[in-house]
């Protein structure tokens, strides 16, 4: 649906030269929610913005829906837009303008006749659950209302792509939920293809399916999201895993369990997609050989299934200990020790 290949931006600035993106190759595939996660200046506006166009690249080609995007005449490029939507961190609203109104705006630009705006309007009004606020001015919404308006007049002209511009940065987290979900609802429901840019975690869990992560403006690491977050490769893609999978209160839990238990084996499981519904402890609690205590788990569902991870405490013979955890590693599960058994002191 949507390629980049090759793909450099150069800004001039006052004090030389500054290299946004340094190489992209990019591709996301129809239907899919495709994250892009990264640090404050890695380049992740700068690759939204160039996929319609917003900025154009210093190098490389951008293909969408079959449109050569960098090649195309004003015309042309005008008509490729409507095909792509765009939500932004601070709304973008027309403060002058009713929900209504602002929905029906780019429908007024296309030219689309009254009465089908008017039908238009009500029915993106329905998918976005803002019914009741129709006559509301932008001051008077919420957060998380602005961005459904946004949502809607993004979806306006029945683009096929929609790209989000950090779309919950702004908002509180029971509002992110929630208009999180509304993203995964039109995706399944009109088939849009969906690419957000991020720098939460949590976000590219929630709804991603696929996920690229881009550092100094090229991708470090890319993949389906429970791959990512199963086995991480890069130190910047563990530290962004690490968002989600480990809070610092357990963190702390851990440190304390491997002060009190020094000699003990600490192993940290990852269980992702078909093995998180293996009953994969019960049988490992089954194996008389070792001792077995739960230090700190969670769990959580990704678009592709389940996500979870699990820090146990293995005390026994060291040849048991290891068995123990090739069972584990045997069923798909990823394992970390992360304090391996000391030989006692004699
Ligand atoms: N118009 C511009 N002129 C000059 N430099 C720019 C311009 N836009 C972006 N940059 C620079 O390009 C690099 C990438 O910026 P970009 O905004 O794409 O990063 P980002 O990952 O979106 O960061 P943030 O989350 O802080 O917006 C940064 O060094 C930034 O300073």
């Amino acid at each position: 649906m949507i390629k980049l290949k090759g793909i450099k931006k150069f800004y001039k600035t006052k004090t030389g030269l500054v290299n946004a993106l340094n190489g992209i190759d990019l591709e996301v595939n129809k239907g899919d929610i495709f994250g892009v996660i990264g640090y404050s200046g890695a380049g992740k506006s700068t690759l939204i913005r160039l996929i319609n166009m917003l900025e154009k690249p210093s190098e490389g080609r951008i293909n969408v829906d079959g449109s050569e995007m960098s090649t195309l005449s004003k015309k042309a490029l005008r008509d490729a837009r409507k095909q792509i939507g765009m939500i932004f961190q601070h709304f973008n609203l027309l403060w002058s303008r009713n929900v209504k109104d602002n929905i029906a705006f780019p429908l007024e630009i296309a030219g689309v006749p009254k009465r089908e705006r008017e039908r238009k309007v009500k029915e993106l009004i329905h998918l976005v659950g803002l019914e009741g606020r129709e006559s509301a001015y932008p001051s008077q919404l919420s957060g998380g209302q602005k961005q459904r308006v946004g949502i809607a007049r993004a979806l306006a002209n029945d683009p096929k792509v929609l790209l989000c511009d950090e779309a919950t940065s702004a908002l509180d987290p029971k509002t992110t939920e929630a208009i999180l979900d509304l993203l995964v609802d039109i995706n399944q429901k009109l088939g849009l293809t969906i690419i957000l840019i991020t720098h939460e975690m949590h976000v590219i869990k929630k709804i991603c399916h696929q996920v690229a992560v881009i550092d100094n403006g090229i991708i470090v690491e890319e993949g389906e999201v429970l791959d990512v977050f199963r086995s991480p490769q890069m130190a910047i893609t563990k530290d962004f895993v690490k968002q989600v999978t480990s809070d610092s209160e357990s963190e702390e839990a851990v440190k304390l369990i491997k002060q009190t238990y020094p000699s003990a084996t600490i192993a940290r499981l990852t269980f992702a997609g078909e093995a998180a519904n293996r009953p994969v402890i019960s049988e490992l609690l089954k194996q008389e050989a070792i001792d077995v205590n739960l230090l700190e788990g969670n769990l959580s569902q990704t678009q592709r299934g389940a996500l979870g991870t699990l820090t146990l405490l293995l005390d026994g013979e060291a040849p048991k200990v290891k068995d123990a955890i090739t069972f584990v590693e045997n069923q798909g599960v990823v394992v970390e020790v992360i304090q391996h058994a000391s030989e006692p002191v004699s």
